[in-house]
């Protein structure tokens, strides 16, 4: 659904993005992680349209960049990093001068804002003045607007900035629940823990370079190497953790209160043969699960030449 090849861009002598290509499929959620000034805006403002590359060409569902921006902008919806919301104008009026904006016929406006709304759980605010929102809401507002034209994609640069916990974790919700409705999304981050657990895909990029992308449970396996398993029981942990022992692809145990972390070395094959074996020796086993990395691991393990 987005393809980029080779983008490069450069201010003068600063090399901004260097020689990025990137994939992302219809329907995934691609997680941009990078630090403050990594190149992750300068990429999303190209894929926008809204930036010239020095080289390199992208497709957005189909339409060149370079060659059809108009295509891409009708497929795409974009959330800038910073944007302006008009003062002196209604949500509502908000919402219809962009619809107005996407050639959206007058006889279906009023339905299309009206669906909006509601699915930013912004109906009640319909005839508030803009300038009154709190910040969340505003940041939710510039979101229903890149949903007008019901585009295929979202390109969102960083949709959650400066919201409270709670403000976040709807904005979160949203994005699921657009996902569910089928659209592509690129989000972009420099907060981890923000889309550790709603990306299908991540790359990270640090000083202008994609270090690494991947669908995120082939990210994570590729930092570890072997399974990690965290293993509880009921009662006496000894004998469990005796028949663990003996299992010849496990390669390190770490004794816990109530079982261990366990490391193995295998397929999901061999996960799966422990853990049968442990529920058949009535061992009073409780819990058996992967232990995943955290994204913070991820990143700091790319960013220090540790994996690529
Ligand atoms: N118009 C410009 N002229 C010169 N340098 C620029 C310009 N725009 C961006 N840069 C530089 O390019 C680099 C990448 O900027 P970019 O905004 O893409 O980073 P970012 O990853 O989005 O960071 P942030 O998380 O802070 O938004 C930065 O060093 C920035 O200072």
């Amino acid at each position: 659904m987005i393809e980029i090849r080779n983008f490069g861009k450069t201010y003068g002598d600063f090399v901004a993005v260097e020689d990025l290509s990137l994939d992302i499929g219809a329907g995934e959620m691609f997680g941009f992680i990078g630090p403050n000034g990594a190149g992750k805006s300068t990429t999303i403002r190209f894929l926008a349209t809204l930036l010239r590359a020095t080289h390199g060409e992208a497709t957005v569902n189909g339409c060149s960049v370079n060659d059809d921006p108009i295509g891409v902008r009708r497929s795409v919806g974009y959330m800038p990093d910073m944007f302006g919301v008009y003062d002196g104008m209604k949500v509502w009026e908000f919402l219809d001068f962009f619809a107005v904006a996407y050639e959206i016929p007058k006889a279906q406006r009023k339905g299309v804002i009206g669906d909006v709304l509601e699915l930013l759980d912004l109906t009640h605010k319909r005839d508030d003045y803009v300038n009154g929102l709190s910040r969340g809401m505003k940041q939710r507002l510039c979101l229903a607007k890149t949903l007008v034209h019901d585009p295929p994609v979202l390109i969102l640069d960083e949709p959650a900035s400066g919201l409270d916990p709670r403000a976040r974790l709807e904005v979160k919700a949203l994005l699921k629940e657009l996902r569910k409705m089928g659209k592509t999304i690129l989000i972009s981050s420099h907060i981890l823990t923000e889309l550790a657990d709603v990306c299908t895909s991540i790359g990270i990029i640090e000083r202008g370079k994609l270090l690494l992308s991947g669908p995120i449970d082939k990210v994570y396996r590729k930092i570890q190497q072997n399974r990690h398993l965290v293993v509880r029981f009921a009662g006496d942990p000894a004998p469990g953790l005796s028949l663990v022992r003996s299992d010849p692809n496990v390669r390190a145990i770490q004794e816990e209160t109530r079982g261990a972390t366990v490391e193995l070395a295998g397929t999901d094959d061999d996960v799966q043969r422990l853990m049968r074996a442990l529920v058949a020796a009535k061992v009073g086993l409780v819990s058996f699960a992967d232990k995943e990395p955290t994204l913070e691991d991820v990143f700091m393990m790319v960013t220090k030449g540790l994996v690529t």
